[in-house]
């Protein structure tokens, strides 16, 4: 990695202007398919219901965001610097915005005292980017031709996610009779419980209005519209027509999710996966307890309940809903189905969801205590919780151990993290729009796996990506921001002004409050500089605060990247950066 080749910068420039010329039609074509409901938070001088209104779903930063109409209210969470989540507001969706309280959770942490930067100071300033310039200007020798590396050159079609369950959000939007529906996302996942068996919602509307025509040969004439009507009607929850006249209940929806009627209990779903006396605890976070369990980890996060959790205020079910919505989308990155043309291994997966009630079984109490004793937990002792307490269970895969905790090698592995998580953005943001938004080295896991490379699919572009064995896991999206094709899911962090009052020099408080200034308080909007601005963090933390066998030359190729990456609006840009040019093979799918 030490070395690039002049000819990699016009390898990659090459790349380059292939992704920019399918960028532009893809916009364009997004522009065309996709309607976006806005999801809007209350006003809390405001009760009234707000209005879903279309947003600019381009991938330019030019957001139709509107201050004045923005009307928001959600649930604050309490801050935590460097390893936890940060404050954050749970997700409120128009469809129950009117059914949360204006509460604000209390915040539990203080920050703590800002680290000073290596860098704190101008002159030490000019000396960083005269030694990064210095090198740009060295001439390079060429990389060693061990592989063969080659662009793509095909041209391939534009890949909407979910582009039926657009068509019935318009045709949502279009009949006034229905109740406010959860998203036309929502009800794509609704309609199939066991997630994995999932059918596409197209096929299984087509299968319906097959059979429905088929089981009533003499009915009218119907329009389209009216057969996807008739199957959103037959999607929901008890079939039957009068449920649309109730209000939408999320607490249902969450349970028609997981594929249950009623909860399980703890025992019921971690027996699937191990003994349960063989769990053991390997994280935690601001509400969710996370327990491996055999080759899986199940992540507990309570809701719906009264008691305060961690100092906090429980999530809702609809926020729990949204977050689902979320995990699924990212699940559909996986290439399954008929997604293939923006594929990525690196989002978490997550296998399977249920809802439980009750108390924590004694062998999760057990966990609990084992990991608090070694780590001292920021969370209360699970006997704090109520008996008739709800959770929904994430079951996911195991990622590994979180970058802040894992030992790196060598500079190869630095890359290769680097290289997974600019691609898995890049992808995401292709396909959704995606932005993470929070991507502190405690949402970026790591294992060592012994693949050598990963592959990816970059709007139709096959990528080979070099693992060095490592391979990279992005979890946590609960500051993401998503385009699911017809509804925007994010967190409107304007409500949160502690998160952009950490510590001055601070990596991660930094880069909050350089979100904020690109995205000028407008979070709904698209900002895929925000991935970038990870981006930038991440190589600081490669830089500063990990410890690997790297030489000077190393660190300057990663601060010249640094730099480089001040130019790029995205991490789709960012892929075609000569830092990555050994790192990454192109071929057409
Ligand atoms: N899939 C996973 N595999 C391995 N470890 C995990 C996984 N998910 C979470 N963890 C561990 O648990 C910790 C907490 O997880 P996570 O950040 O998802 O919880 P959270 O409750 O959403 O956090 P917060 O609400 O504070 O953002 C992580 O930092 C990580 O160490």
């Amino acid at each position: 990695m030490s070395s690039r080749s002049g000819n990699d910068k016009g390898v990659a420039a090459d790349l380059w202007s292939q992704i920019i010329a399918t960028e532009s039609e893809d916009q364009i074509q997004l522009q065309k398919q996709t309607t976006a409901i806005v999801y809007r938070r209350k006003n809390p001088q405001n009760d009234t219901l707000p209005l879903p209104l279309p947003l600019n779903t381009t991938s330019s930063s030019s957001s139709s965001c509107s201050k004045k109409s923005r009307v928001s209210l959600a649930p604050g969470k309490r801050i935590s610097w460097n390893h936890r989540s940060l404050f954050t507001r749970g997700r409120t969706s128009i469809a129950v915005v009117a059914a949360c309280g204006d509460k604000k959770r209390i915040r539990k942490n203080k920050p703590p005292l800002p680290l000073p930067l290596p860098l704190a100071n101008y002159e030490k300033e000019r000396a960083y980017f005269q030694e990064v310039d210095a090198f740009e200007l060295l001439e390079e020798s060429p990389s060693p031709q061990t592989k063969t590396w080659v662009m793509g050159t095909k041209h391939s079609s534009v890949w909407l996610p979910s582009h039926v369950s657009t068509v019935l959000t318009k045709w949502l939007h279009n009949h006034t009779t229905l109740p406010p529906p959860p998203s036309a996302s929502l009800s794509k996942i609704l309609e199939t419980p066991e997630l994995s068996t999932h059918i596409s919602l197209h096929n299984r509307l087509l299968d319906f209005s097959t059979q429905t025509k088929c089981a009533s040969p003499n009915t009218i004439e119907t329009t389209p519209e009216d057969e996807l009507g008739f199957a959103i009607r037959n999607l929901s929850l008890s079939s039957q027509d009068s449920v649309l006249d109730q209000p939408w209940d999320p607490l249902l929806d969450l349970f028609k999710v997981c594929g249950q009627s009623s909860p399980s209990t703890f025992s019921d779903v971690i027996s699937q996966y191990c003994d349960l006396q063989s769990i053991a605890k390997v994280g935690e976070g601001t509400y969710g307890e996370v327990f491996i369990a055999g080759e899986i980890v199940c992540k507990v996060v309570p809701f719906d309940g009264d008691s305060l959790v961690n100092g906090e205020i429980q999530k809702k079910a609809e926020e729990l809903l949204e977050e689902v919505m979320l995990s699924l989308t990212l699940n559909d990155l996986r290439g399954k189905d008929t997604h293939t043309h923006n594929v990525c291994p690196t989002f978490i997966q997550t296998l399977s969801l249920r809802v439980c009630d009750g108390v924590y079984d004694d062998a999760m109490i057990r966990a609990w205590e084992e990991w608090d004793k070694k780590h001292f937990s920021e969370n209360d002792h699970p006997t704090e919780f109520a008996e008739k307490q709800r959770f929904v269970v994430f079951v996911q895969e195991h990622g590994g151990q979180d970058l802040e905790s894992f030992v790196l090698l060598n500079f190869s592995e630095a890359c290769s993290l680097l290289v997974q998580v600019t691609v898995a953005l890049a992808v995401a943001e292709a396909a959704f729009e995606f932005e993470h938004r929070d991507l502190h080295w405690g949402n970026i896991l790591l294992g060592r796996k012994g693949s050598e490379t990963l592959q990816f699919i970059l709007d139709g572009k096959k990528m080979h990506v070099k693992t060095y064995g490592l391979v990279a896991s992005i979890i946590d999206f609960t500051l993401s921001r998503i385009n699911t094709g017809e509804s925007i899911l994010f967190l409107d962090l304007s409500l949160d002004p502690g998160l952009f009052e950490g510590p001055k020099g601070d990596i991660q408080s930094e880069t909050y409050r350089k979100m904020k200034r690109v995205t000028e308080d407008c979070w709904e909007g698209s900002f895929p500089k925000t991935n970038v601005l990870w981006l930038q963090y991440l190589v600081d933390i490669l830089l500063q605060k990990k410890d690997y066998d790297r030489t000077s030359r190393d660190e300057r190729e990663l601060r010249s990247f640094k730099k480089r990456l001040n130019g790029y609006k995205s991490a789709k840009e960012s892929v075609v950066d000569p830092f990555f040019s050994d790192l990454i093979a192109v071929s057409d799918v």
